[in-house]
């Protein structure tokens, strides 16, 4: 059965249905209609003013990629101008193919990139020494805890370095979905409390920190990467495996292909429509008609 035509410009075949709205859109207005969902987030939310000078936390991954991109794109009418500051955590057969290719990116989207690491940073030890440490000390917290405050105070060296007035990370939809359960499932009220916004304004002495694709949902961001066929990284660390997160992103996909099962509305399932809802899309592996 051939594809509908896009209901947007009518003009094209429809190329994917769009996972929250059930929408039929080509690809080129997927990506303009992602794009201005992300303008109207910053712009909503006073993110970022003119004039910004806005450091993006770049990992190599397919949402900082997205973020870079789309943030490149929307900087002219947003009256911002961008940074590219990217932490080596010293993590041994995965961060250097990653930040290769952040280099790429920024050699090809020509923004000025700063990279930070943690052996420079934190008198000598990297991730890795870390992890050597941590081994069987029978600590309840994996090294993926201690890497996220490192991760953060390295960011925000990175930026300041760098003269930027506010920090961007590429956290989507299902990312503060997994944060919001993971705090609730450690009862951690304070942090449930504190996490509702788009960011932080930048308490005492911190630069003010956004997250433009909060509202984003992780197939979408994969999808936009597809059809602007961006060029990013997609293994995972090799110390993700043993973080609590992955309980919790394991938990929302049950819960997810549970709740869909019940309201036998599973629009994604429909023959010839994006993948099956309870997978997390793989990065670069596109749901299309
Ligand atoms: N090494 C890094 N250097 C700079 N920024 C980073 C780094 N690692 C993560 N970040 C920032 O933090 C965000 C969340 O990272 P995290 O690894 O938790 O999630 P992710 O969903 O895998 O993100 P990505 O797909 O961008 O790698 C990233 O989108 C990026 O903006």
């Amino acid at each position: 059965m051939p594809a509908p035509p896009c209901t947007s410009c009518h003009a094209a075949r429809a190329a994917l249905r769009r996972p929250r709205s059930g929408q039929a859109l080509c690809g080129a207005c997927f990506c303009t209609a992602f794009e201005a969902e992300v303008l109207h987030t910053v712009l909503a939310g006073r993110l970022l003013p003119p004039g910004a000078v806005v450091a993006v936390g770049a990992s190599g991954g397919k949402d900082s990629t997205v973020l870079a991109h789309v943030l490149r794109e929307l900087a002219p009418r947003l009256g911002i101008s961008l940074q590219l500051v990217a932490v080596d955590e010293g993590i041994g057969g995965y961060r250097d193919a990653a930040l290769a290719a952040v280099r790429r990116q920024a050699a090809r989207w020509e923004l000025p990139l700063t990279v930070v690491a943690y052996e420079d940073l934190f008198g000598g030890w990297t991730m890795d020494a870390v992890a050597r440490s941590t081994a069987g000390s029978g600590r309840s917290r994996s090294c993926c805890t201690f890497c996220g405050v490192l991760r953060r105070r390295a960011l925000e060296e990175g930026a300041r370095r760098v003269g930027a007035t506010h920090i961007v990370t590429g956290h989507n939809a299902d990312d503060m979905a997994e944060t919001v359960l993971m705090n609730f499932l450690r009862g951690d009220a304070g942090r449930l409390a504190r996490g509702g916004g788009l960011g932080s304004p930048g308490e005492g002495s911190a630069l003010p920190r956004c997250r433009p694709l909060q509202l984003a949902s992780q197939k979408e961001v994969v999808l936009y990467a597809h059809f602007r066929r961006l060029d990013y990284f997609s293994e995972e660390c090799v110390y993700a495996p043993e973080a609590f997160r992955g309980h919790a992103r394991d938990l929302l996909k049950r819960l997810e292909a549970a709740g869909k099962g019940r309201r036998g509305l599973d629009e994604e399932a429909t023959p010839g429509t994006p993948g099956d809802p309870a997978q997390t899309p793989t990065p670069k592996a596109v749901p299309t008609f």
